[in-house]
């Protein structure tokens, strides 16, 4: 909810991307209420001057809260966990928070970005990297029995492998066994691709 005083959170988001998926359910978890702003990236929308005062780069999401803007999952991620201490992400385990910085980063710069049809293989490299890295620490999440970052990370990147890419998540018995368990989760459901207002009809079934 936003505080007395203080502007709604606005998120640029668009229905289909992992960035801004992971921020979605970091808002749902902590229970922010937010507008939602929808920047299409197929019609070039994140390219257009007034959302690249947002963010030069042109990439979603971005999260404006009053006179604060961010752009970058992550930065938005650890601004919202310190502002909005309910439901932490990051365990206070030194050891786990490590973890799921690793983690997040395996996703944010060795697979998001390569998340193309030339580059399938590298997918596939850092999801046999994860699998390894939580064989141990693994719960009914990624680091243990709580949703904690690593699981907002990886989440949207397995949807994104099974849907667009037609990745066979059967080679990856955790991952698959952890895709399970977010998708019981309102939290993750209400951030799924399909459910958000600027998802066109058609992806529900897609
Ligand atoms: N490191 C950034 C990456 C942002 C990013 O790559 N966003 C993609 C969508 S997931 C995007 O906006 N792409 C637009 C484009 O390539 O033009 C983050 O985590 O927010």
């Amino acid at each position: 909810m936003a505080e007395s005083g203080e502007s709604k959170l606005k998120l640029y988001s668009y229905w289909r991307s992992s960035c801004s998926q992971r921020v979605r359910i970091a808002l749902n978890l902590k229970g922010l209420d937010y507008e939602y702003i929808p920047v299409n990236l197929l019609k070039g929308e994140q390219k257009n001057p007034d959302f690249l005062k947002l963010n030069p780069l042109g990439y979603v999401p971005a999260l404006v809260d009053g006179e604060i803007v961010i752009a970058d999952s992550f930065a938005i991620l650890m601004y919202l966990e310190e502002k909005y201490p309910q439901h932490p992400l990051l365990p206070s385990d030194l050891q786990k928070k490590a973890l799921n910085h690793q983690a997040s980063n395996v996703v944010c710069s060795n697979i998001q970005p390569l998340q193309n049809i030339a580059v399938l293989s590298h997918i596939n490299k850092g999801f046999a990297a994860l699998e390894k890295l939580l064989k141990d620490c693994a719960g009914k999440y990624a680091t243990g029995d709580e949703v904690s970052m690593a699981d907002l990370f990886i989440e949207p990147q397995i949807l994104g492998a099974i849907k667009r890419f037609n990745i066979d998540m059967t080679q990856f018995p955790l991952l698959s066994r952890l895709h399970e368990a977010y998708s019981e989760l309102p939290a993750f459901q209400n951030a799924m691709p399909e459910n958000q207002p600027d998802a066109p009809p058609s992806s529900v079934t897609s």
